[in-house]
């Protein structure tokens, strides 16, 4: 049986905005998605035990039930028309938590596969709404285009931005999304913005409240920016810094504290898992 291998690529929100909170507790947000060309890969292979849905690899003792890759599964399961089970190989590169959407990225690509491999002919705003029960991000990874989410991070709207060089930076600290969006200091009042904006009027809204309550984000933050334009993304602890060519890149990855991991990557206007998928199609 053929493996179908597609990368889950990474995401940065180049910007973040929170607009206002809603009466479910979630916010309202305007952000900037782009993806990168690096990220975790996952291998799918049909298999004749009709009900499994197995996954190996890097799981990072995540209880089966609670893997994003596993829910996604599932949740495809009732369109599947055939009826072979799944076994699913991943190969975890990026940091979970991190702001970089790993979770949510693996459980994107994993509808793709299987809306393929299982032939449910779901079209991708189907596939997208889906995903939307599984977190807030996992629709932009469906849909594949960077783009200005409003809402929830579910409403799209793709742009064009410049292709950019990016050394992410993890910091060695585990940021709660709940705790931050939760928290009575997080300003939740960014007026929307106007059309004509420019990426130099952003920022990111949970940048400065990360900063006082994860000293090491603050750090990363004021190490980076000694060599070029720095922000955190999502709500952290990746903070990435941009730069024109990879060997700017590569020059300050090189200095890197020992104690710190970081990567480099560029920004691609559409998901590398989208392009896998096509060339795999033809
Ligand atoms: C804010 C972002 C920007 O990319 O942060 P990161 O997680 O990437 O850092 C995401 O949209 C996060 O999405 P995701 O990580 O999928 O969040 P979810 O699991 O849906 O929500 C985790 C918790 O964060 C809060 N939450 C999340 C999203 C949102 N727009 N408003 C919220 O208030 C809720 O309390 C929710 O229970
Ligand atoms: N396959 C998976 N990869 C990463 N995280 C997962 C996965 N399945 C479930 N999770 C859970 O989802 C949470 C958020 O994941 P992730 O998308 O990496 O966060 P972020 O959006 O902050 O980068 C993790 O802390 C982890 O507990």
């Amino acid at each position: 049986m053929k493996t179908l291998t597609l990368s889950a690529p990474a995401k940065l929100n180049l910007f973040l905005h929170i607009n206002g909170r809603r009466e479910d507790g979630y916010h309202e947000l305007e952000t900037l998605f782009t993806f990168l060309d690096f990220g975790d890969e996952l291998a799918f292979t049909l298999t004749s035990n009709q009900q499994e849905i197995v996954i190996c690899g890097d799981t990072a003792g995540i209880p089966l039930e609670d893997n994003l890759i596993y829910k996604a599964a599932k949740i495809l399961e009732p369109y599947k028309k055939i009826a072979d089970g799944v076994d699913i190989h991943l190969n975890k590169q990026l940091p979970m938590g991190g702001g970089v959407g790993g979770g949510s990225s693996d459980a994107a690509t994993t509808l793709l596969a299987l809306n393929t491999l299982w032939q449910c002919q779901l079209t991708i705003p189907e596939l997208a709404k889906l995903g939307l029960q599984l977190g807030a991000d996992v629709p932009v990874f469906v849909e594949g285009k960077t783009a200005v989410a409003h809402g929830v991070g579910e409403q799209l709207e793709p742009i064009d931005i410049a292709q950019k060089w990016y050394l992410v930076v993890v910091p060695p600290v585990h940021v709660s999304t709940a705790l931050v969006f939760t928290h009575p200091d997080l300003p939740r009042n960014t007026p929307k913005l106007k059309s004509g904006w420019k990426l130099s009027d952003t920022g990111n809204d949970c940048q400065t409240l990360v900063k006082k309550l994860y000293p090491e984000v603050e750090k990363t933050l004021a190490w980076l920016l000694k060599y070029a334009p720095t922000k955190m993304t999502g709500t952290g602890a990746c903070c990435f810094a941009e730069f024109e060519n990879r060997e700017a890149a590569l020059r300050v990855l090189e200095t890197l504290p020992s104690s710190w991991q970081g990567f480099i990557a560029q920004n691609t206007s559409e998901s590398i898992c989208h392009r896998q998928l096509r060339a795999w199609q033809n």
